[in-house]
C-alpha cells in the first residue's frame, strides 16, 4: 500500500473498464473501477499522437498540474493520471448524471430557480479558483457535468485557456469570450463574471446571448455587448438586472463574483445547498 507521501504509480490493471461516457475531441471517457478500492471513477483516454499532432502535450501537463490541485465541490476532481506507450489516461472524479448541455438541450431553457441554483455554484467554484489564481475555467454548458445529487461540476476539458491564442476560430464556439479576448487584448479573472453572465443568459433561454450565424456577427455582437432579451420565455427583471451588471465591456466594472451571490435574484431563487432537486 502506497503510503500518501510517495505519488502512488498507477497502471491499467489497476482499473476495470466499464461503459464508454462519450468521446470528446483528444479521446475517450470510459467509466472504470480502481479494483483495489473499488471506487468507481471515470478514465479519459488520450492518443499521444493526437496531442503531438496539435501540440498539445505541455498544455495538457500545465492543466493536469492545475485540476489535480483543486478541491471544491464544484469541480471536477482529478486524481491522477498515467500513461503508457500510445496513450495518457486521466483519473477522474465520475458525475453520473453526465453533461449538462445535454439536459438543456432536452429541457429547452431552465427555471428560475435551477439557473441561478447553478449559476450560484459556479460562482463559488470561480472565487476558489480565482482564490488560487486560476482563471478562465471556460465555463460554458459543453464543460459542467452534473453529479449524482444534480450538483454541478465544472470539468474544464482544459483546452480553453489554449485554444483561445487561436480565438478558437478552429474548434470552440466564440459564444462565451468576452470584448478583451475577441479583440484579444490582455485578460484577467474578470473574463470568467462575463462567461458566467453568458451562461446564466443561456440557461433561461436556450440560447447564448449574441448567437449570430457568422462568427463576424457573433464577434461584433459581443463587442458592442449587443444585448437583448427576448419576450419570451419570461424573465424576471431581478435575472435580467444580474446579466446587465455581468456582461459589462469594462472588466473592472463587472459585478464581482461575491456580489453576485449577494444578488437579490441569487438570493431569492438560488438554492443554498447548490443542489437543484428535478
Ligand atoms: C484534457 O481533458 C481534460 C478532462 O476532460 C474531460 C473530463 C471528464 C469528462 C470529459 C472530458 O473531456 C471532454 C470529453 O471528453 N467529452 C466531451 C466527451 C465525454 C463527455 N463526458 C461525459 C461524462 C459523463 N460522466 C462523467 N464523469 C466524469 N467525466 C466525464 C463524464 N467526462
Amino acid at each position: 500500500e502506497s503510503t500518501t507521501a510517495e505519488k502512488k504509480r498507477w497502471n491499467l490493471n489497476d482499473f476495470d473498464i466499464g461503459k464508454p461516457l462519450g468521446r470528446g475531441k483528444f479521446g475517450h471517457v470510459y467509466l472504470a473501477r480502481e479494483k483495489r478500492s473499488n471506487q468507481i471513477v471515470a478514465l479519459k483516454v488520450l492518443f499521444k499522437s493526437q496531442l503531438k499532432q496539435s501540440q498539445v502535450e505541455h498544455q495538457l501537463r500545465r492543466e493536469v498540474e492545475i485540476q489535480s490541485h483543486l478541491r471544491h465541490p464544484n469541480i471536477l476532481r482529478l486524481y491522477g493520471y498515467f500513461y503508457d506507450q500510445k496513450r495518457v489516461y486521466l483519473i477522474l472524479e465520475y458525475a453520473a448524471k453526465g453533461e449538462l448541455y445535454k439536459e438543456l438541450q432536452k429541457c429547452k431553457y431552465f427555471s428560475e430557480r435551477r439557473s441561478a441554483t447553478y449559476v450560484a455554484s459556479l460562482a463559488r467554484a470561480l472565487i476558489y479558483c480565482h482564490g488560487k489564481h486560476v482563471i478562465h475555467r471556460d465555463i460554458k454548458p459543453e464543460n459542467l457535468l452534473v453529479g449524482a445529487q444534480g450538483e454541478l461540476k465544472i470539468a474544464d476539458f482544459g483546452w480553453s485557456v489554449h485554444t483561445f491564442n487561436r480565438r478558437r476560430t478552429m474548434c470552440g464556439t466564440l459564444d462565451y469570450l468576452p470584448p478583451e479576448m475577441v479583440e484579444s487584448v490582455e485578460h484577467d479573472a474578470n473574463v470568467d463574471i462575463w462567461s458566467l453572465g453568458v451562461l446564466c443568459y443561456e440557461f433561461l433561454y436556450g440560447v447564448p446571448p449574441f448567437e449570430a450565424i457568422e462568427h463576424s456577427d457573433t464577434y461584433r455582437r459581443i463587442v458592442h455587448v449587443d444585448l437583448k432579451f427576448p419576450p419570451k420565455p419570461v424573465v424576471s427583471s431581478a435575472a435580467k438586472d444580474l446579466i446587465s451588471q455581468m456582461l459589462v465591456k469594462d472588466s473592472s466594472r463587472r459585478l464581482p463574483l461575491h456580489k453576485a451571490l449577494e444578488h437579490p435574484w441569487i438570493v431569492q431563487n438560488a438554492d443554498p445547498s447548490g443542489i437543484y432537486r428535478v
